[in-house]
């Protein structure tokens, strides 16, 4: 049977450092960290998703700059409003929720969001930096936030690395090739020394792919698709996936499910991440980890 890592535990530890931080931040300088989330239009999973991020940082002591705007807002203005958050000196960091509407170009929102503020890691310029040996982006939360800020920790990888896993040397398979998920993973890997391997969705055979990975890192976006008998024996499984599927029995209507069939999986490999209570919880942590990095470098530069 596989350890499950828990990620509410690993993540909580974290917020308690980061909550310690801020209050040293705020008695040496008289300042806190700020985080702006901008959400445009009402779709219900992202405010979901945007009510707990601004939950959190009320938790840790970080500000939150709250920006809601309307589904119809045309791209020009929405940059403005990127604009006046990159020239505010009280926020330190600038999330803009995924997906925006279809009228927007996604790619060329996130390309205005200063370097130092973009603490998700999405800025065309910190993925490019990913991707070259040596250079490392400034922020990154990735995979969201599979990664701590000195980024030889990826937070998935931080996840790994606090349950023991190693990375260096290993056979690592990401399945799934997205710009929030899947690339940024295969570069954080590759960056910690592992041999990557990606499939997706024009790979024939995948599962003769995923039986060799040591490490599995599953961002498919594909409810229970990788299933028990395509996990080598201990393997280190990190499910990425969060699919909501209907469940009548349920108040809300519906479930989250991995992209990992978990019950399955469990029984093989020799570390597995649950969903929901896995990567989840790390992606808001290390946003607000990313927002305190960002604060403190800001800071002490202008005292
Ligand atoms: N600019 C931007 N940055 C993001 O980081 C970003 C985004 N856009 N768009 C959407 C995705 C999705 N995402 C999640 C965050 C937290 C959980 C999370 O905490 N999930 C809980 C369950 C929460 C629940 O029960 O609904 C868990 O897995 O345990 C999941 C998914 C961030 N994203």
């Amino acid at each position: 049977m596989a350890t499950v890592i828990d990620g509410k535990v690993v993540a909580q530890t974290i917020r308690s450092e980061i909550a310690d931080e801020v209050r040293l931040l705020s008695q040496k300088y008289g300042k806190v960290p700020g985080l702006a989330v901008v959400i445009v239009g009402n779709r219900k999973d992202s405010q979901s998703y945007v009510g707990m991020k601004r939950k959190a940082c009320a938790e840790l002591g970080i500000k939150s700059f709250d920006v809601d705007l309307p589904e119809q807002i045309s791209q020009a203005e929405l940059i403005k409003q990127v604009h006046e958050l990159n020239a505010n000196t009280d926020v330190h960091g600038i999330l803009v929720q995924l997906p925006l509407p279809k009228h927007i170009n996604e790619e060329k929102v996130l390309s205005e969001i200063s370097l130092e503020k973009d603490v998700d890691g999405f800025h065309p310029l910190n993925i490019g930096k990913l991707a070259m040996k040596g250079r490392d982006p400034l922020l990154l939360t990735l995979v969201s936030k599979l990664c701590d800020p000195h980024y030889t920790k990826p937070a998935c990888l931080e996840l790994l690395q606090r349950s023991g896993v190693t990375i260096k040397g290993k056979k690592a398979v990401v399945v799934g090739r997205s710009n929030i998920v899947g690339l940024p993973a295969s570069l954080l890997l590759l960056k910690a020394d592992a041999t990557v391997t990606i499939v997706h969705s024009h790979t024939s055979q995948p599962e003769n792919i995923i039986r060799e990975a040591d490490i599995v890192i599953a961002a498919a976006g594909q409810p229970k698709m990788i299933k028990g008998s395509w996990i080598k024996p201990g393997a280190a499984v990190i499910d990425v996936g969060t699919n909501a599927v209907d469940d009548p029995t349920r108040k809300s209507g519906y479930r989250l499910v991995g992209d990992v069939d978990f019950e399955e999986a469990s029984k093989t490999a020799g570390w597995i991440t649950p969903v929901p209570g896995g990567v989840g919880p790390m992606t808001v942590t290390m946003l607000l980890k990313n927002t305190l990095e960002g604060a403190k470098r800001y800071i002490e530069q202008n005292n």
